[in-house]
C-alpha cells in the first residue's frame, strides 16, 4: 500500500467501525438462494463479503440453497421434479440428487470461492457431527377436488427436529467459516431435503444470531404498489400475508422470519442477492438495503 492509498483507506476504515463493533464476536447467518446465485461476479463479491465480514470480527454461518440448480441436474438426467406449496416432491431418485447437488458440487464451490478470497471455509450438512436431524414434513393442503384439508406426501422432504450445534460451536471457535446444505438425516436412516430457509432459520435460532439475512432475487418485502418496505414489526408482516400483499414464496420465507424471531433472532432481513456485495451494504449502512423485520 501506498502513503495514498493509506489516507483513502483510513476514512473508510472510520465510517465502518461502528458497524463493525455493533457485529463484533456477533453471529450473522446468512441464507444465500440459488437464484441469486448465478452469476460468477456475484459469487465473488459474496465471498469477498463473507471473508471480509470474518476479517472484521463477525461470525458468518452461510447456509446455502440450490433450488434452479438441483432443477438443471434433474432435468439433464431426465428426472421430472414438481413443486408443490414451494416444495419439491422428493422421491428416492431425487433425494439422491439433491444431496449430490446441495451438499457436494454447491458446497464446495461455494467453500472453494470463500478460500479464494482468503477466508478459511468449511462445508457441512445436517449429516455432519448430527448438526440438523430431520423428521418427515407432514404438509396438508385443501384437496381441489373434494375441498377437503387433506395430508400430502412429498417425499423425503423434511423439517428440521433437532439442532445440534457441538460440531458448529467447534468450527467457530477456529475462526472457520461453516457453509452449510440443506440436507439432514432421519432417526428412520432415510436422508431428508429441507427446503433451505427453514434450514437457516433453524441455525439461526439454535446459534442465538444477532442477524439472518436472506439473500433473495427481489429488493425485499414489496407493498401492493411495489415499493420495498424497509422495516416489519411481525403483526404487520401477518397482516400483510392475511391481505394477500405477501405471496407465493415470500409466504414461507416471512414465516421462517418469524419463527427465528421467536427463538431469540434479533433481527431478520430479507435482501436483494443479486446486488453486488449485498451482505456488506445491509451490515455496515446506517438504513441497510431490504427488509428489516423485527419483533
Ligand atoms: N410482497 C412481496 N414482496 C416481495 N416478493 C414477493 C411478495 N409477494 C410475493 N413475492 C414473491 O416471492 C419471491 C421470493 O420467494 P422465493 O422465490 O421462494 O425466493 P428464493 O428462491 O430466493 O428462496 C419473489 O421473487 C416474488 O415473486
Ligand atoms: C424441500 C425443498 O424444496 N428443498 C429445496 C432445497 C434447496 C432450496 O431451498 O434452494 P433455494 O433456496 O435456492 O430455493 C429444493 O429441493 O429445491
Amino acid at each position: 500500500m501506498t502513503t495514498q492509498d493509506i489516507h483513502s483507506h483510513a476514512h473508510i476504515i472510520a465510517q465502518a467501525l461502528p458497524y463493525m463493533q455493533r457485529y463484533d464476536k456477533r453471529r450473522v447467518v446468512v441464507k444465500y438462494g440459488g437464484h441469486a446465485m448465478g452469476d460468477p461476479e456475484l459469487g465473488k463479491a459474496f465471498a469477498r463479503d463473507i471473508t471480509l465480514l470474518r476479517q472484521s470480527g463477525v461470525h458468518p454461518v452461510v447456509v446455502h440453497g440450490g433450488g434452479p440448480q438441483i432443477g438443471s441436474m434433474l432435468k439433464r438426467l431426465g428426472i421430472v421434479s414438481e413443486f408443490r406449496g414451494g416444495l419439491r416432491v422428493t422421491d428416492k431418485a431425487t433425494v439422491e440428487i439433491v444431496e449430490m447437488v446441495l451438499a457436494g458440487s454447491i458446497n464446495k464451490e461455494i467453500v472453494q470461492s470463500i478460500n479464494a478470497e482468503g477466508g478459511r471455509a468449511v462445508g457441512l450438512c445436517g449429516k455432519d457431527g448430527n448438526l440438523v436431524t430431520a423428521t418427515k414434513l407432514q404438509r396438508t393442503m385443501i384437496d381441489p377436488d373434494s375441498n377437503i384439508e387433506k395430508l400430502i406426501d412429498l417425499g423425503f422432504v423434511g423439517e428440521p427436529a433437532e439442532v445440534n450445534p457441538t460440531m458448529l460451536e467447534l468450527v467457530l471457535k477456529e475462526d472457520l467459516i461453516p457453509v452449510l446444505a440443506p440436507v439432514a438425516p432421519g432417526a428412520d436412516g432415510e436422508t431428508y431435503n429441507i427446503n433451505a430457509d427453514t434450514f437457516a432459520g433453524a441455525i439461526a435460532g439454535a446459534l442465538n444470531a444477532k442477524r439472518l439475512l436472506f439473500l433473495t432475487d427481489v429488493p425485499g418485502v414489496l407493498d401492493k404498489d411495489g415499493t420495498l418496505i424497509k422495516q416489519l414489526t411481525v403483526a404487520k408482516a401477518r397482516a400483510l400475508i392475511a391481505d394477500g400483499t405477501i405471496s407465493g414464496g415470500m409466504i414461507p420465507k416471512v414465516e421462517t422470519c418469524i419463527e427465528a424471531l421467536d427463538r431469540g433472532v434479533e433481527g431478520v432481513v430479507i435482501l436483494d442477492g443479486k446486488v453486488p456485495h449485498a451482505v456488506l451494504l445491509e451490515l455496515y449502512t446506517d438504513h441497510g438495503v431490504g427488509t428489516l423485520i423485527r419483533p
